[in-house]
Order: C-alpha cells, then structure tokens, then sequence
C-alpha cells in the first residue's frame, strides 16, 4: 500500500524507511534505522527524484504510481549513485521506457558500472548550471564533487526554491511519519544522528562541502531535502550553520572526550582518574568510552563534536591495541583536523602505545599534542598522582 506525502502542493515525497537494516553501507550500525527520500514533481512533465534503496523498492514502486494518479514519468534525476539511491533505476525504465534520465557525464559511467541495462536511449547528459523546464517547475544543476561522491550533484528547484542536496545535510534515523525537522524534537531525536553521519560518511571532504557552500550562497533556499532524514523548511541556518563548523572541523563544545582501550581494567583506572581530577578543576560535559564497547562511529562523532581528546592505550605486540589504532587512524583517514589531544600508554615489558598513538595523531592536520604523554607501566603508582595533576593542569590551560 502506497504511503506518500506532500511537501508542497506538486511535490510528493515518495519515499520510505527500512527499521530492519543492522548496519548502514554494512558498517554503521543505525538502531534507529534508516529513511531513503525520493520526490515526485507534478507539473506540464514529471520528474522523480532520486531512487531508493532495494529493501523498500515495492514500497517505492507503488508511491510513484500513487504520486503519479495516471501521469507517465518524464524525467528521472539523479543526484547520487551510490546504490541505496539508485537500486531502481532500471525498474524505472522499465516501466517508463521513454523516461529521460537526468545526470552528468560520471553518473553515466556509474551506472553502467553499477548495472547491466541499455540506457542509453534514455540519456539527458546536464552540466553545472544548466536548467532543466517541467512547467513552471525549473530543475537546476550544481555540481558537488566528493560530497561525497564524485558525481554527485544537487538540484535547485528555482520557483519553489528547494534544494534536493543528495547525501549533504542527511542523517541517520528513520521518519515517524513526520517528514519535516520542525515537526520533530531534531535536537533530541536526530543531531547526535545528524553529526554521526556527517562525521562518518561526508566527514572527509570538509573542503568540498565549503565548496559547495559557497556555490550556494547565491540562492534563496526555502527547503533543503536531503536524501536521507527529515526535510528542512523552518530554521535552515541550524543545519547550514552545523554544516559549515563541521567542515571547517571548528569543535562544537570545549571539553573532553577521553577515549581508552583496556584489557585488564588498569589504563582504565588511570582515565578515570584523570577525568576526576579534570571535572574537580571545572571541566563539564565530558564523555568517556572504551573503544572495545563502541562502535567507532559514536566516538568519531564525538570527535567532530569535542575541542580536546585524550586517547589511552596499552602496547598491544609491539604496537597499539588495534581497537585504538582502528580509530584513530580512521579519524586520520577522514581528514580530522584542528584539535588538542592528550596521550596515556600503558606497557609491561616493552611500552610502545603513546609513541604509536603520537605518531598516528601526528599525520593529522592542526592537532596539537598537549605536553608529554603520561606513561603507565602495567598499573599506575600512587607516586603518579602528581605527573597526572600537572597533565590535567596542562589540559586545562590549553583550553583557556
Ligand atoms: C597479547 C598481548 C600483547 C602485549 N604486547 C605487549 C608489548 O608488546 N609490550 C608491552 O610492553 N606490553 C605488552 N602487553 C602488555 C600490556 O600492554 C600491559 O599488560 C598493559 O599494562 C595492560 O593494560 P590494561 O590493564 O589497561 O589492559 C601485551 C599484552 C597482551 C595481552
């Protein structure tokens, strides 16, 4: 049964949620599961766009019909090929067989990387800037390479003035039937969300998103509908404005995240004790997490979110204990940048981890290490209390 949804008098929202999935691109695991948006233009001519993922395509199909009432669709754009937005393209033509798809030269050579289907007759190659007239609906084409996918690219539909922005300004989390962020408690409901997926998926091409940013600046954007999450019609500028400090990599709260890795419990102590010290001396809202027990998305979210990070280790066969180095050589694959960290390792006969630890951190860009790292052999002494007394000192100044 179809299950469809106005944004505005001729544009229906045809997509659908999937609460099913464990883990998003089979990586990121999504407990509130997931949403994959797609539009309907009713107009002189119709266009679709985006697709959606292969688990709601029966769903899908019978939204198109529905949004349709009788109509034949005459254009399918695609802003982004990655396949949870493209499983039905060739359904789609299938069934529409005169449908004009609508991409630029790479979403062409995706798709006949991706799939095996004729689609050639039904090519309508655009380039940046170029308008696309349904009616009194125009589409209008920005490119927005490595956001964050060579070719995608946004759509701007100029009467209307909404954004269809692909993965940009997307989050995690599947709709309860409110399809826009002001119906919802966003804060509550979809920011951390909102952040995980930015930091996680989009994080690495901050300079692109600015790219793109700018390009934008000349337009008037009544809405912004992202391929993934709610829509945004009210209060844009909290999205734009997270958008642009995260890819500027500005932290969004001066404080502590304090990340260990820990086999028997005594690099753990240390962190707790030095978190103690840290919130007697003021320091609020920290958050601390055992790279063992969460999933590294959270904590790279954190990341994005936290000006100061202390990453804690034991030596794990001559180098890290690999759930630490899994992370943080992954923030350092996505680019994570402009941050003071803090480093503890922990060693029993021959300690390797804070100089593996320093040594990683240090192919990050702007990240300054915060004195010398506290270095624990096998359990921390009583004597230790002052060298840890002047770390958290040394972290404190630093953020003043
Ligand atoms: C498989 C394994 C490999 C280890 N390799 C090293 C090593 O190469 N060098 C070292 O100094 N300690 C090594 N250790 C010891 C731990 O780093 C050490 O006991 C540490 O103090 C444990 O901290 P924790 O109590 O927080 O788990 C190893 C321990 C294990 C279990």
């Amino acid at each position: 049964m179809h299950c469809i949804q106005n944004i505005s008098k001729n544009i229906i929202w045809v997509g659908g949620n999937d609460r099913r999935l464990e883990r998003f691109e089979n990586m990121f695991p999504i407990p509130s599961g997931v949403c994959y948006n797609s539009f309907v233009i009713i107009d002189s001519e119709t266009a679709l766009i985006d697709t959606v993922d292969q688990s709601i395509s029966r769903q899908f199909i019978e939204n198109i019909i529905e949004a349709l009432d009788g109509r034949n669709l005459d254009y399918l754009v695609l802003n982004h090929m990655e396949p949870d937005h493209c499983a039905n393209i060739e359904e789609i033509v299938r069934r529409y067989p005169n449908i004009k798809i609508v991409g630029n030269k790479k979403t062409f050579q995706m798709i006949s990387q991706f799939y095996n289907f004729d689609f050639h007759m039904n090519m309508h190659e655009v380039k940046e800037g170029d308008v696309l007239c349904i009616g009194e609906h125009s589409l209008k084409f920005f490119f927005a390479p490595m956001v964050h996918w060579p070719e995608v690219m946004f759509t701007y539909e100029m009467t209307e003035k909404i954004l269809f922005s692909a993965d940009a300004f997307g989050s995690f989390g599947a709709l309860s039937g409110n399809l826009f962020s002001d119906d919802t408690d966003f804060e509550c409901t979809y920011a951390e969300e909102a952040r995980r997926y930015y930091a996680n998926i989009v994080g690495k091409y901050g300079q692109q998103v600015q790219a793109v940013m700018k390009k934008l600046s000349s337009c008037e954007i009544k809405m912004i509908c992202p391929l993934h999450g709610p829509v945004w019609r009210n209060n844009l500028s909290y999205i734009l404005n997270k958008y642009d400090l995260w890819s500027r990599y500005e932290p969004e709260k001066k404080s502590v995240m304090l990340v260990y890795a820990s086999m028997y419990g005594n690099t753990e102590n240390v962190m707790n004790v030095i978190a103690n010290k840290l919130a007697v001396k003021g320091v609020k809202d920290m958050h601390m997490y055992d790279v063992s027990k969460t999933h590294p998305s959270y904590i790279i979210s954190d990341a994005w979110k936290y000006s100061h990070i202390i990453f804690a280790s034991p030596t794990y066969n001559l180098g890290l204990y690999y759930g630490m180095e899994n992370l943080m050589k992954e923030l350092a694959a996505l680019q994570f940048q402009n941050r003071k960290v803090a480093l503890v390792g922990n060693g029993s006969w021959a300690p390797r981890a804070s100089k593996v630890m320093e040594e990683i951190a240090c192919t990050m860009k702007n990240v300054e290490i915060i004195g010398n790292p506290i270095e624990i052999t096998s359990s921390m002494k009583e004597e230790q209390h002052k060298a840890i007394d002047e770390f958290v000192d040394k972290i404190i100044e630093s953020m003043k």
